[in-house]
């Protein structure tokens, strides 16, 4: 996709272009040990990759996860007033409480299993424009947005699962994808929190208006975000940059999160290399952003919840893969004979 770095967008682009390698020499030194592990090599799969992975972008040959962070971010959405989701506006408030007392998949996930959640509102009272009938953002408060995101990793966590909460966002995300990828509304919508096939039908048809209107505008990646936009969309924008500059792996929840990978991905495919992508998700045009992106989600759950809940199970497993690695027994220690060869 053409490059067009305007005016407020011009840092935020070359953080995007400009990026730290993988480290390399940390992951054969995680290889090194799993190699002496109690088990035939390779048997535990996609959970050696998980080290490695955690090895190569912290830049650590000894991966921690002492301060793992669930990030929720919660935005409102001017689309929803053309009758786009199941439930009301008023939700994302609501829900945005019920994460902070405990009453949420996951509050209780990341409780269970010693995540910390932090949620950050995103001036909720302030829905973005109907993008039906207008850009949903300005260029300005788009850019500000995503530097409002890069700050969610000040608390310095070793690992980023990256979640959203707002009601109507499903519908931004099929835009951001058809704009990005081609196809019209119905390739990318799908019932969100459960609307029937006529609710569907009109979600699609909604996605195309909003196309037809802003089509002359969706040039390059940033403008797609602040046209078709989504204030949590551009702050996990922000936090997935910010992650990649600071040594932070990030795990990747759902379709709506994985809308600012993409935007992320069309600036500069090895943006996203530091992302795990959690789960497929129920809602239809996951698989296809994802296979547009070429990479393969480690769960498929059947989940479609948002919130960061695919996110932390993911991390759950990476949990569980590093508590492996760092405690199980090597060969010598063990007095198991090695492979033969
Ligand atoms: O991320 C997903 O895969 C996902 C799929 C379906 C629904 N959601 C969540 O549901 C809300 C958006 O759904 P909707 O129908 O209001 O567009 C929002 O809060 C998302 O977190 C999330
Ligand atoms: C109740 C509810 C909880 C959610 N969590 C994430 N998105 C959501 C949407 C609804 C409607």
């Amino acid at each position: 996709m053409p490059q067009a770095p305007r005016a407020p967008f011009g840092e935020i682009v070359q953080l995007l272009s400009v990026l730290p390698a993988g480290d390399e020499a940390a992951v054969e030194f995680v290889r090194a040990r799993d190699a002496r592990l109690t088990k035939p090599r390779g048997s535990l799969g996609a959970l050696e990759g998980l080290v490695e992975f955690l090895a190569r972008w912290q830049g650590n040959g000894e991966p921690t996860l002492d301060n793992p962070m669930v990030a929720i971010f919660a935005g409102n959405h001017g689309v929803t007033d053309q009758g786009v989701s199941a439930y009301p506006r008023d939700v994302t408030a609501q829900m945005v409480k019920n994460f902070t007392v405990g009453g949420a998949a996951i509050s209780q996930i990341c409780a269970l299993h010693e995540l910390n959640l932090r949620v950050f509102e995103l001036a909720l009272e302030l829905p973005t424009g109907d993008i039906t009938l207008e850009p949903a953002l300005d260029d300005r408060m788009c850019a500000a947005t995503i530097a409002y995101g890069m700050e969610a990793i000040a608390g310095r966590p070793d690992l980023l699962c990256i979640g959203e909460m707002g009601i109507g966002n499903t519908t931004i995300a099929a835009a951001i994808n058809a704009a990005l990828y081609g196809g019209s509304g119905a390739d990318w919508v799908g019932p969100g929190t459960g609307l029937d096939d006529a609710g569907l039908a009109h979600k699609a048809a909604m996605v195309d208006r909003a196309l037809a209107l802003h089509r002359d505008h969706l040039v390059d990646p940033m403008a797609i975000l602040a046209r078709l936009g989504g204030r949590e969309i551009a702050a996990m924008l922000g936090a997935l940059i910010a992650a990649r500059h600071q040594n932070i792996p990030v795990i990747v929840d759902g379709y709506v999160a994985t809308a600012a990978a993409s935007l992320a991905h069309a600036v500069n495919p090895d943006a996203i290399a530091h992302c795990i992508f959690a789960h497929v998700s129920g809602e239809p045009g996951h698989r296809r952003a994802l296979d547009a992106m070429e990479v393969r989600p480690l769960l498929d759950l059947g989940m479609r919840l948002g919130e960061g809940s695919g996110a932390a199970l993911a991390a759950v497993l990476a949990k569980t893969a590093l508590h492996l690695h760092n405690r199980m027994a090597t060969f010598e220690e063990a007095a198991v004979s090695d492979r033969e060869s």
